[in-house]
């Protein structure tokens, strides 16, 4: 049963290391269309919570990844891949509350536990390849959420820097290259740019300019912090970013996920949930949650997370992520 697994494995990461290895060179679109298709989480609109239902979504086939995601093979038309989304752990400055945007702070040990714990969430979840923000608050959480796995493939972060970086990066062993989990570092995936308030003291800005206008700063859709990116701004790089180059992954029968920021990703969010700029204000996410969607047919649906008692509804959700579960249970039998 152990090779049933490799070989899904397998055939995913093999094609991956030559798509990452040409990322630098390469631009790729997609004219996938986006639909939303209902919301587990009715109600709100705060994510990171437990959403579980599930019973209405249709059973499907177990994915056919392609050989070469490069090559513009059209998978299975049951093919289906998951979407891990998930917003670091809590950093050193979320600790002391400032403003942290693109200023590149580490995780606290709170932070950690939560990426580890993260990490436990998601270990029966496939993943293929890793996206990660270019700020090492989301390369921590990543890394260390692959740590649970129970795949045990090694993540290894992908450097195309420059030709030289990318060439003294070169593994020559195909079975290790089958071992580990690509990560692509992307600076279109930071967190929103906070301007002049990044470092400021959130509590002692609200005293200064009010609470209102600070709140403004923070969840409005299109004014932006003095000097810094609006969400409207932040969306322009990270959902770019998210159809050029994850969507591609997705539609190529890959499992990805994305490790960013509470701002990139409620741009990413709203654009999957066809959020209004109105309804994207009250979108707050937790830091160290996971957030599942199901890609298939050129659809993202929302799962919510696969946390706790509400686990086994998740993975009743599509017949995919059930066998790749039965296939891990039966590695380590
Ligand atoms: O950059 C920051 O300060 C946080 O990561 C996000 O902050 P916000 O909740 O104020 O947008």
């Amino acid at each position: 049963m152990a090779g049933a697994v490799s070989h899904h494995a397998l055939a995913s990461t093999q094609s991956y290391w030559l798509s990452a290895q040409n990322s630098r060179f390469q631009k790729r679109t997609s004219n996938v269309r986006l639909v939303y298709e209902g919301s587990c989480c009715s109600g709100g609109r705060k994510l990171g919570l437990v959403c579980a239902s599930g019973s209405q979504f249709s059973v499907v086939e177990p994915v056919q990844l392609p050989s070469d995601g490069n090559s513009g093979h059209t998978p299975k038309k049951s093919s289906e891949s998951a979407l891990i989304l998930i917003r670091h752990g809590e950093s050193l400055w979320n600790e002391k509350n400032l403003f942290t945007g693109c200023v590149d702070v580490p995780l606290t040990p709170k932070g950690v536990e939560e990426a580890i714990e993260a990490g436990k969430r998601i270990c029966n979840i496939p993943i293929d390849v890793i996206y990660t923000s270019s700020l090492i608050r989301a390369q921590m959480t990543a890394l260390l959420a692959m740590m649970q796995h129970r795949r045990k493939k090694i993540p290894i972060i992908m450097h195309n820097e420059s030709e030289q970086a990318h060439r003294w990066s070169q593994i020559y062993s195909e079975e290790t290259k089958k071992q580990s989990i690509p990560v692509i570092t992307a600076w279109q995936l930071n967190e929103r740019m906070y301007g002049e308030l990044q470092g400021l003291n959130k509590q002692e800005t609200a005293d200064l300019f009010g609470k209102e206008q600070v709140h403004e700063w923070r969840r409005s859709y299109d004014i932006p912090p003095p000097n810094g990116e609006s969400l409207e701004m932040c969306a322009e790089r990270a959902v770019a970013y998210f159809k050029e180059q994850i969507v591609p992954q997705l539609v190529a029968g890959k499992h990805v996920m994305v490790a960013a920021h509470g701002n990139s990703l409620r741009s990413i969010i709203m654009h999957l949930d066809k959020l209004t700029s109105q309804e994207v204000i009250s979108l707050e996410l937790s830091t160290g949650i996971p957030m599942l969607y199901i890609f298939k047919e050129g659809k993202f649906i929302r799962r919510g997370s696969p946390v706790g008692p509400s686990e086994a509804s998740v993975y009743a959700y599509t017949r995919t992520l059930a066998k790749y579960r039965q296939k891990l249970d039966n590695m380590v039998q």
